[in-house]
């Protein structure tokens, strides 16, 4: 039995991550963690999350949610993932992060843990993203210089980073196999007389509206055709069950930083 304490369990990854924790087989909800002072603090996390009574109350503090837990799952946010990192590294735990948004230097950071515990890291934990990850690498390597390529993702208002973290990646893996930086070549933002696009950019563009729960397109804009790459989420759900898979697919891995395309066996 894998035992599993998810942090921002009140959140809206926390409620759909405990309830597939519920519904996986050989995994069991050992703890639930929400930042201190949180008015759901000493509810039942499956209760909240929906799922029905798990026996387990949210609590304010992290080591008191990992007692009697094997991992972590942390959705929350970078500067709260870079603690529970340091938190896990001493006690042990292996953790698995859904968490966007991370600087360069953060992700640096993370990488010094990893060193100490089993991670997996991952911007999309749904089987669809990761799939077109390998579509996109595949595309570009065809297509090469003759396409500009453009990514648009669409997220919900509430969302706080941008563009997320999976158009980022997607942008990554294209700016790698073609043989470029993505870090010099990503273009954010175009206003006024911006002057002719390059050749070499990758533009990144993002919507926020309602409830939009993750939309990406990787557009390859050639002279006289056009080749587009989309990912549809309409529920948070597989995310979580991507969450929850990488939870049991650590056990017993050696420390290390890891991420969805380790767990899903597509590196
Ligand atoms: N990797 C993936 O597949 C996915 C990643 N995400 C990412 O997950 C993160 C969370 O997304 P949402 O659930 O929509 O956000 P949310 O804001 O609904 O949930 C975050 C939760 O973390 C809690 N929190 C804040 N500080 C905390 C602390 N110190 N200790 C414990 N809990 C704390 C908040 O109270 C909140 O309940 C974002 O970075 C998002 O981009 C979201 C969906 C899928
Ligand atoms: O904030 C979200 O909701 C999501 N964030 C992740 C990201 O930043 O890529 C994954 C998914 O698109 C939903």
């Amino acid at each position: 039995m894998i035992k599993i304490a998810v942090t921002g369990a009140a959140g809206r990854m926390g409620g759909r991550i405990i309830t597939a924790i519920k519904e996986a087989q050989g995994m069991e909800l050992a703890g639930a963690c929400e930042r201190p002072g949180h008015e759901m603090i000493g509810q039942d996390a499956g209760l909240i999350a929906g799922c029905g009574e798990s026996g387990v109350a949210i609590c304010g503090s992290l080591e008191e949610a990992l007692k009697s837990a094997d991992v972590l799952i942390d959705f929350t946010f970078p500067e709260v993932t870079l603690a529970n990192l340091k938190v896990c590294a001493d006690l042990g735990k292996t953790i698995v992060i859904g968490s966007t948004g991370f600087t360069p230097e953060q992700r640096k950071e993370a990488e010094r843990y990893a060193a100490k515990i089993p991670v997996v890291l991952a911007p999309n934990m749904s089987v669809g993203v990761n799939a077109c990850f390998k579509l996109l690498k595949e595309a570009a390597q065809i297509l090469g210089d003759g396409f500009d390529v453009e990514i648009v993702e669409l997220h919900h208002n509430k969302k706080k980073d941008s563009p997320s973290g999976t158009a980022v990646r997607m942008g990554e893996v294209v700016a790698e196999a073609l043989g470029r930086d993505y870090n010099q070549v990503a273009n954010y933002h175009r206003e006024g007389m911006c002057g002719e696009r390059t050749k070499e950019e990758i533009g990144m563009q993002t919507v926020r509206g309602g409830d939009i729960v993750g939309e990406h397109t990787v557009y390859f804009i050639g002279m006289g055709e056009r080749i587009e790459i989309s990912h549809r989420a309409m529920s948070r759900d597989m995310f979580a069950r991507g969450a929850v898979r990488a939870a049991g697919w650590l056990a017993g891995k050696p420390a290390g930083m890891y991420d969805m395309q380790d767990v899903l066996g597509l590196k």
